[in-house]
């Protein structure tokens, strides 16, 4: 039987991956592509976004980073997958893992070569990773995942090109040429790509891995399987187990998120003023926030999400028949004054 492709989409917080999955899965292409969504925070807010009407499999992984505290997870997700298909309950003709942004597509690669049983059915065609043109300095400067992203890529996409002027494009580019020579970039913009430069690249080189990383294919301690549980205990707090205190990721214990529910409707304009309040003061700080809103004065679900100080809103399918309107929104971002997030977000409340 012919190995599966497999394409990991990474790239950091906000970056684009949601928008070009979806461009790619409303594109007619012919193929069934079974999708593998990793989400920091709990929330499945992505799966608003994505399109839900295709023939398409999308399978969430929330509790947890699949780059380490669900590997085991992953794999199992994925022998699953591959089992399904051969007994013909399920039709694809290949995968698209979705990293959260702060993943190190390293170990997620690893699973690949490491384990017998994934790489007998799996071929990891390529690394693709998205670049937000409007953040990426700061994303670069600030964050070793966001550079691990760069070093891993097989090919790199430049979003939000349109926000930012020529020369800027120019300088990003000319840096990320400088820490991965290998990869073609390409700017996209709002995820729109040819299907031909997503698939069947071939890109995934592993000598290549072997130079950024040479312990790729050893298995390190955090990472390994068998030690899971209580690394997990001693080293991480993931969303999983504590989005609604306050929780961090392990990569980074500064990278905090929180969680806000409600049942009452928005008052847009409130929400308008207080949000734009927040992001003024704590823009900088506010790496990723999300949500899906019950707003006043629209049947329809508002999809709100931004990054940073760049906010916008669009609206979604309206709520189903009998559905809980319930408001969600996941805010990810370095110390966060949550009890400030959450007041204000009651007072945004009709
Ligand atoms: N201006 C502009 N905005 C873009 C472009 N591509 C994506 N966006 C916007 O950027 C925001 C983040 O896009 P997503 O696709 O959700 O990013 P993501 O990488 O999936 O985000 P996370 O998974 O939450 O980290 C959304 O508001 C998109 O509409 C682009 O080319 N130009």
């Amino acid at each position: 039987m012919s190995l599966i492709p497999v394409t990991i989409l990474t790239g950091f917080l906000g970056s684009g991956k949601t928008t070009l999955l979806k461009r790619i899965l409303t594109e007619a292409h012919g193929q069934k592509i079974a999708i593998i969504e990793n989400e920091f925070g709990e929330e499945n807010i992505d799966n608003e976004i994505l399109v839900n009407d295709t023939q398409e499999n999308i399978i969430q992984m929330n509790n947890g980073c699949i780059c380490c505290s669900i590997r085991e997870d992953l794999r199992e997700t994925l022998q699953l997958l591959a089992a399904k298909k051969r007994k013909g309950l399920l039709a694809f003709d290949r995968v698209v893992i979705e990293t959260t942004g702060l993943a190190d597509p390293g170990p997620v690669a690893q699973t690949f070569f490491m384990d017998e049983e994934i790489a007998e059915q799996y071929l990891l065609d390529s690394i693709l990773t998205l670049v937000d043109a409007k953040h990426a300095q700061t994303q670069l400067d600030d964050r070793q995942e966001a550079r691990r992203q760069i070093g891993f890529a097989d090919q790199i996409f430049i979003s939000k090109t349109d926000l930012v002027a020529e020369d800027e494009v120019q300088a990003l580019m000319h840096r990320l040429r400088h820490m991965n020579p290998r990869a073609p970039q390409k700017a996209v913009h709002f995820g729109e790509v040819a299907i031909a430069d997503v698939f069947d690249l071939r890109g995934f080189n592993l000598n290549a891995k072997l130079d950024i990383d040479p312990d790729f294919l050893k298995a390190d301690e955090p990472h390994d399987h068998d030690h899971h549980d209580h690394e997990h205990g001693e080293h991480c707090d993931h969303p999983s187990h504590a989005a609604e205190q306050g929780s961090h990721h392990h990569h980074d214990d500064d990278v905090k998120s929180f969680v806000f529910r409600s049942d009452k409707p928005f008052s847009p304009a409130k929400l308008e003023d207080f949000l734009g309040a927040v992001v003024n003061i704590y823009g900088p700080r506010m790496l990723r926030y999300k949500g899906v809103l019950n707003m006043e004065g629209t049947e329809r679900k508002v999809i709100f999400q931004g990054v940073h100080q760049l906010m916008g809103s669009d609206l979604g399918p309206a709520w189903a028949e009998g559905e809980k309107k319930t408001s969600k929104m996941v805010f990810i971002g370095i110390d966060l004054p949550k009890d400030i997030f959450v007041q204000g977000l009651e007072q945004c409340l009709v």
